[in-house]
């Protein structure tokens, strides 16, 4: 799905205090792209993916998914179209956990008209052998993954990620990216990474510069690694 951001702004207002979060973003995402969203802490990144996945609403300009203007949209037609086309991975994996990694993936299933097959998509993230366990007997790395095959599950398409590497040591992480660069190579799925971690623009088809609520700088990546060989540094 392609993404239209127009003139969007974003302040919040706590007592007297305005926070200007995004001061006028300008931006298109094309389907199946695979972007990073980089920048220094309280730039904008989170504020930006939040509103243009439908989960904040903005203060002033438009965001359209796929033509459909979604900045008109009432709160119920935003539920449905994030329950029903969107995925979304956080730092902390959020799993229920006194289910089985089988079970949190039913969860992602159950919320969707067109969900992937469950066992196909563990087999895809490596979990096959995972399958009955639960959250605590996992690695960081492992419950990342079951928390990407819930959010895959249901089929979305654009896949938001918020510093998904972000509690996890290098090779944890980049096992992670790996299971990310795979669904973006073979199911298309357009993905939005939000990250601290610089090493990460290597995969991406653009990566995304914020600074004080605007767009610094984007640039294309001509060259993208496979997630294997990205290396912190
Ligand atoms: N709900 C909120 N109410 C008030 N201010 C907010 C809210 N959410 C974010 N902000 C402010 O908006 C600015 C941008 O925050 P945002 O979380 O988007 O930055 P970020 O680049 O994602 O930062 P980080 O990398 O630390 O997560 C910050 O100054 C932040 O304090």
């Amino acid at each position: 799905m392609s993404i239209k951001v127009e003139q969007v702004k974003k302040t919040y207002v706590t007592g007297e205090v305005k926070t200007h979060a995004l001061r006028g973003i300008d931006l298109k995402i094309k389907e199946g792209e695979l972007v990073v969203i980089l920048g220094p802490s309280g730039s904008g990144k989170s504020t930006l993916l939040n509103v243009i996945s439908g989960l904040d609403t903005v203060t002033e300009g438009t965001i359209r998914v796929n033509n459909q203007e979604i900045t008109s949209y009432n709160e119920k037609k935003l539920t449905s179209f994030r329950r029903n086309k969107l995925g979304f991975i956080f730092q902390s994996y959020n799993l229920l956990p006194n289910l089985t990694t089988y079970e949190n993936v039913e969860v992602g299933e159950y919320l969707s008209k067109s969900p992937l097959s469950i066992n196909d998509i563990l087999n895809q993230v490596g979990l096959k052998s995972e399958k009955n366990k639960f959250p605590y007997q996992m690695s960081g790395g492992q419950q990342q993954r079951v928390s990407i095959a819930r959010a895959v599950v249901k089929n979305p398409s654009i896949l938001f990620c918020d510093e998904p590497t972000g509690s996890l040591d290098e090779d944890t992480g980049k096992q992670v990216l790996k299971v990310l660069q795979d669904l973006n190579n073979e199911l298309g799925t357009t993905i939005i990474i939000v990250t601290h971690n610089i090493a990460i623009k290597d995969i991406a088809d653009r990566v995304i510069k914020m600074r004080s609520g605007e767009i610094d700088e984007i640039i294309t990546n001509d060259q993208k690694i496979d997630a294997k060989e990205v290396s912190w540094g």
